[in-house]
């Protein structure tokens, strides 16, 4: 054996005998310590080779496969090699390890104000605490992490994608800390893609057949201090680990302790101090070890500080884009067992995985803890045209049976969700509810329609209303509450319980209503509307994918956010077409728009849930970002809209009761609304909390007067057969204007707000992302109260943008609704009851018929059910 051996530690034994236990690719591994001669024992590397790397840029290709030969060999065999002449020069070495020493050493407040806590991805400070609290007690090293970043312009200048985070974070006490680093960083970056075409060129590649692989890669500094210490079975600095990079580059010096320790076959650690002369000591990591199919060899390693001395060194790793999936760019060598664990899973998410998988104290572990999906995405909705369909169904298989089955359908969508284990088994089960729950309100409000006379429906439906505002209110704090106390999982789970209660009630209470008796269930299934219904589902699908991932998900003007965008239209096109020509009970009768007011309530509503909807979303935002009150407050704070909402809602239904007048309801709600419109608009900065109360209460009310009076108004308007089409158009109109005026308010909003950080001064270009990004409490405790107030201004013009656009919606609701030509309501039972007794008294008296003799029937019809002469129907003409 050569004098290069390292002592070995022992970290558990076998019947065989003695192993090391160690991580790699995150997972447990050991191997078997085998002296020479004994059982078992290969031929590994007992030292590392130098690599000289003056030619890595020769202009001749042939020198530069030279250079590549030498590196394949060390990869292959040791997976460890030393770096020497590079471009990092001995004037970078000592400047950034000045930096480092300066940073160690400043007081722990200092540089846990950088705490790596505070960051997604975490990076910045690892305290001693944070490291034994992960890796075990023994764990003794500090460390600060930074990397790639593109809202950082000292790294990027190009246009940032929209939803890209801030990555880094900085002390404050140190400014030359990012300096140094960011420097140090500017140099390795090219140097690594220098060595990335020459690892193409080792696996026998063009010398750029790895380029597009990393575009924006990976990278990181990490920063190390390990203080000296004494090696037993489980203190290191670091435990025995293989890296998940591509390789990683680590920086030693000269004055520093040594401890960097190899693993080889045999199992014998064998040292990888600082040599004089040699810049860095470089390793594969587990990334390039996938992608060459186990040809370099990802090295297991460790840390062991026992020199004496303080130790600081700086591994730089490097590694592909996040977005890209590992897969074999060469064979595996012929004999070789090599088998890699492939996943579909782009490397960022694995990356994060791993790093993770030791932090389960980080609050990016915690979310991944619940699926992996990251926070924003729990926002994504299913709006479709399920309501459309779901109503249609119901006239052709029976309300109550169409009822009880979309509660199935909720229910067990909602059962589902709670048991998700990834995120795409949670996105399909939250379709599934999100069709059941749409399903559930519109095919409520179509009952209603059919069981309450015309005179009584506003106020029913008033109540219906109310249920849904209150539910829409109540249902995110119930949500996050559970989610924050036991489980988000229970967010789900507790609303099947209460509708199964409801499934044993609506059977005693409700009648089976049946628009098409006595078919078979065979007829009732051929007349759905099958290619109607899935050319809808897929066309709103793809239109609201990238409406509402747009700009997160993916950027605005990205070729998959387009395609999807024109394919939505083509598709929408085909299912207009065959609800005209084709299909024999359409989804969407076209008749359904000949009716003027249909047309003008139908306008109203669509613009009116651009405007709802909005105002649900950006009030808590307001509150957030502009007066800075907490999640939960805001959350409060629009309760009193939903009551107001509920008061509207039961007032307006009421005196359409009382008065048999309904359109004057909602005209007078959204004259209401525009008025209430202009008032938020005059939200500020130091607005009182009981003027927003003041204004959200009168939004509510009038959004109140004009929700169920619309439909109630559409509902009495078009022809019978269609009141359940209307009931699913009415509810699908309003949630498309809202989900389209979401997706329209947030590029406005980010780039009036951008556009209003850029005249503050005071403030860095990363500052600025940072607030975009993820607000202005990311940034608010490090700014003096001058910007502070600046930068509030400055939010709060991103929102007044949005209120200034939603008065001319406003106004085109109210001017719609102006014209629909008031209708009658039909008479209440008490004046139909006095009716009758005055009719029987006069005829009693007159010609006295006997009471008994005598029925009276009231049919109430729509206007297409006259005529008063000429076999026209006048009313539809309007010549009456
Ligand atoms: O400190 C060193 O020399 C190596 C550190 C290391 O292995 C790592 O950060 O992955
Ligand atoms: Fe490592």
């Amino acid at each position: 054996m050569s004098a290069l051996t390292a002592q070995e530690t022992v970290y558990g034994s076998s019947d065989d005998g003695k192993y090391v236990t160690y991580r790699a690719g995150g997972k447990p591994g050991k191997r078997l310590i085998r002296q020479p001669g004994e059982p078992g024992w290969v031929e590994s590397f007992d030292r590392i080779p130098v690599i000289d790397f003056t030619n890595i840029d020769h202009p001749d290709v042939d020198v530069r496969r030279k250079l590549a030969a030498e590196l394949a060999e060390a990869a292959e065999n040791v997976g460890f090699w030393y770096a020497a002449n590079t471009p990092v020069t001995d004037e970078l070495v000592s400047a950034t390890f000045a930096a480092l020493e300066k940073f160690f050493s400043m007081p722990v407040e200092q540089r846990a104000e950088a705490s790596w806590m505070k960051t997604p991805g975490a990076r910045g400070y690892e305290s001693f605490a944070d490291v034994a609290a992960n890796e075990g007690s023994g764990t003794l090293r500090e460390s600060f992490i930074m990397g790639d970043d593109m809202t950082d312009p000292k790294q990027y200048s190009g246009p940032i994608p929209e939803g890209t985070k801030p990555q880094n974070i900085w002390p404050s006490a140190m400014p030359e800390f990012k300096d140094a680093l960011d420097t140090y960083y500017s140099v390795l970056l090219p140097f690594a893609r220098s060595i990335l075409h020459l690892f193409a060129l080792a696996l026998g590649l063009e010398e750029n057949a790895l380029d597009h692989l990393h575009n924006f890669p990976m990278a990181a500094l990490r920063a190390l201090h390990y203080p000296p210490q004494v090696a037993t079975e489980s203190a290191a600095g670091f435990l025995a680990h293989a890296d998940f990079s591509s390789f990683t580059l680590v920086l030693q010096g000269a004055k520093y302790g040594s401890g960097l320790e190899v693993l080889n076959m045999n199992g014998h650690w064998i040292p990888a101090p600082y040599i004089p002369g040699v810049t860095f000591t470089c390793n594969v990591g587990d990334y390039l070890q996938s992608l060459s199919s186990g040809r370099f060899v990802s090295t297991v390693h460790r840390v062991v500080n026992t020199s004496g001395n303080e130790r600081y060194s700086l591994p730089f790793f490097f590694s592909p884009d996040p977005s890209v999936t590992l897969t074999p760019v060469v064979n595996p060598k012929t004999g070789s067992d090599y088998e890699a664990e492939y996943t579909d899973d782009p490397i960022g998410k694995q990356y994060v995985r791993r790093l993770m998988y030791a932090r389960r104290f980080h609050p990016t572990a915690k979310r991944l803890a619940e699926l992996e999906i990251p926070e924003k995405d729990w926002k994504y909705e299913y709006i479709t045209g399920s309501q459309m369909i779901v109503a249609r169904c119901s006239d052709v298989f029976g309300r109550r049976t169409a009822l009880f089955k979309i509660l199935l359908i909720f229910i067990l969508g909602n059962i589902m969700c709670g048991f998700a284990q990834n995120a795409i088994w949670l996105f399909t089960c939250r379709g599934l509810s999100g069709i059941g729950a749409g399903g559930i309100i519109s095919l409520s409000m179509v009952c209603v329609a059919d069981l309450v006379p015309v005179r009584e429906r506003g106020k029913l439906q008033g109540y219906t209303g109310f249920t849904v505002a209150l539910g829409s209110g109540m249902g995110p704090l119930i949500g996050a509450a559970m989610a924050s106390k036991i489980s988000w999982r229970w967010a789900f789970w507790i609303t099947p319980p209460m509708l199964a209660l409801a499934i044993p009630i609506l059977y005693l209470a409700l009648p089976d209503i049946n628009t098409a008796p006595g078919k078979s269930a065979w007829n009732q299934m051929r007349q759905v509307d099958y290619l109607g219904s899935i050319l809808l589902f897929a066309s709103s699908i793809l239109m609201l994918v990238p409406i509402s991932g747009g700009g997160s998900i993916f950027p605005w003007r990205s070729a998959v956010c387009m395609i999807l965008i024109v394919l939505g239209v083509l598709l929408l096109v085909a299912f207009l077409a065959v609800e005209r020509f084709h299909a024999a009970i359409p989804i969407l009768p076209p008749r359904l728009f000949h009716h003027k007011d249909v047309n003008l309530i139908l306008l109203a509503t669509a613009t009116h849930g651009w405007i709802y909807y909005g105002t649900m979303f950006f009030i808590p935002l307001y509150l957030q970002e502009v007066l800075t009150v907490s999640a939960l407050r805001a959350g409060v704070l629009l309760l009193p809209m939903v009551f107001s909402q509920g008061l509207g809602l039961g007032l307006a239904g009421k005196v359409s009761t009382a008065t048999g007048f309904i359109v004057p309801q909602m005209q007078f709600g959204y004259a209401l609304g525009l008025v209430s419109c202009g008032l938020l608009y005059r939200f500020d900065v130091d607005t009182s909390t009981g003027y927003i109360v003041g204004i959200l209460l009168l939004i509510g009310f009038a959004a109140g007067c004009t929700l169920q009076t619309s439909l109630v108004t559409m509902q009495n308007t078009a022809p019978e057969d269609l009141r359940a089409v209307i009931t699913g158009a009415r509810n699908t109109f309003r949630s498309f204007g809202g989900s389209i005026g979401l997706a329209a308010a947030g590029p406005i909003r980010s780039s009036v707000i951008r556009t209003a950080l850029m005249q503050i001064s005071s403030l860095t270009e990363q500052q600025r992302s940072a607030i975009i990004a993820l607000g202005p409490s990311a940034i608010i405790g490090d700014v003096d109260s001058n910007t502070r107030s600046l930068m509030l201004q400055a939010m709060k013009k991103g929102i007044q943008a949005i209120y200034l656009g939603f008065m001319p919606l406003m106004a085109v609701s109210l001017i719609a609704v102006l014209f629909v030509n008031v209708v009658q309501q039909g008479r209440s039972a008490e004046v139909k009851q006095t009716y009758y007794g005055v009719l029987m008294a006069a005829l009693k008296e007159q010609i006295g018929l006997d009471e008994a003799d005598l029925i009276v029937s009231v049919t109430a019809n729509t206007r297409e059910d006259w005529s008063f002469g000429g076999g026209k129907a006048q009313f539809l003409n309007g010549d009456l």
